[in-house]
């Protein structure tokens, strides 16, 4: 159960998981300014031991930093956000679910497998939990158009952008607008890949089956932070709709507190910030 404050409001106790990091560092004055948020303890191993205002080179804060999840975990809490690496997101979720933690993931790199384990987690502990490929409102509108258009095009592609040190292909905003896409899109049209002539692969990665498989193509270059971009033909016209994340981390934030606000209203797993949204 969510704590009281000296004002009465219910306070969402937080542990934030990568609270250092390139998103993390957004979230954590979001959510001193908020009055119903309190972070209570966050994970990062490079600064574990430290007050999490000083490791972030400001005054002390009162938020411990621990190196495990475990460890975090033994504070008393509500909701685990998690914006860390794709090798270690679901051990955290897992572990946050078994502790009674409702969970936000804005961690990349998980695909329907393992929201489906998630899943079965959350609903044996009764706790929700929310992941977003992108936290964003502008990418959640790419999703919320594209599955729009799908319903009217048959043939689609995507093409996923991002820095040459992103560790996983596609990204989190590709992989869960692909796995959407595939369960609504028409048969393709286009020449079956088993059937291609030359190098298969060069016809991108398969998310879905069959025609309603829908292909990625993944570009990991300097310059880029993330782009995705959902490539509709039709004989004689054709139909691009692209988000373009540019170098802040602010857009990820006002999503991600929504969804830590909204997360304990319901049990299992929920894809994508478009769910929370009219
Ligand atoms: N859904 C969305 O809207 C968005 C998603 N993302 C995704 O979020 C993730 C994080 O991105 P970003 O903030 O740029 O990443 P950063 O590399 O900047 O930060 C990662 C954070 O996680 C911590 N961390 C990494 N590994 C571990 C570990 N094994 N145990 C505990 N803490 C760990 C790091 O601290 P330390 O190394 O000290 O442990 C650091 O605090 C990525 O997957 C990215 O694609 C990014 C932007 C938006
Ligand atoms: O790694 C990043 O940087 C980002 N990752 C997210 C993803 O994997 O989709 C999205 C965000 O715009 C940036």
């Amino acid at each position: 159960m969510p704590a009281g404050n000296a004002k009465g409001i219910l306070m969402i106790r937080i542990i934030l998981a990568g609270a250092t990091g390139w998103v993390g560092r957004a979230l954590v004055p979001a959510i001193d300014k908020a009055a119903d948020l309190e972070l209570v303890a966050a994970l990062s191993r490079n600064h574990a031991g430290l007050d999490l205002g000083v490791a972030l080179g400001g005054k002390p804060s009162g938020v411990p930093v621990f190196a495990r999840i475990e460890e975090a975990l033994a504070t008393p809490a509500d909701v685990l956000i998690d914006y860390t690496k794709p090798n270690v997101v679901k051990a955290h979720a897992l572990a946050a679910l078994k502790g009674g933690l409702n969970v936000v993931i804005g961690t990349s790199g998980l695909g329907a497998a393992d929201y489906a384990e998630l899943d079965a987690e959350a609903l044996a502990h009764k706790r929700g939990l929310l992941a977003a490929g992108n936290f964003s409102i502008t990418a959640t509108l790419l999703k919320r158009f594209t599955l729009e258009a799908a319903k009217y095009v048959a043939d689609v592609e995507l093409i996923d952008y991002a820095s040459a040190t992103k560790p996983d292909a596609p990204s989190g905003t590709g992989r869960e607008l692909a796995e959407a896409l595939a369960g609504v899109r028409q048969g393709a049209t286009s020449r079956p890949v088993s059937e291609v002539v030359g190098v298969p692969e060069t016809r991108g990665g398969a998310f879905g089956e069959g025609a309603h498989e829908v292909r990625v193509h993944a570009l990991r270059l300097p310059s880029f932070v993330l782009g995705v971009e959902a490539i509709f033909g039709a004989p004689d016209e054709r139909l691009t709709i692209r988000h373009d994340a540019g170098s802040s981390a602010a857009p990820y934030v006002a999503g991600t507190l929504l969804a830590t606000r909204k997360v304990s209203g319901w049990t299992g797993v929920r894809r994508g910030l478009d769910t929370l949204l009219d």
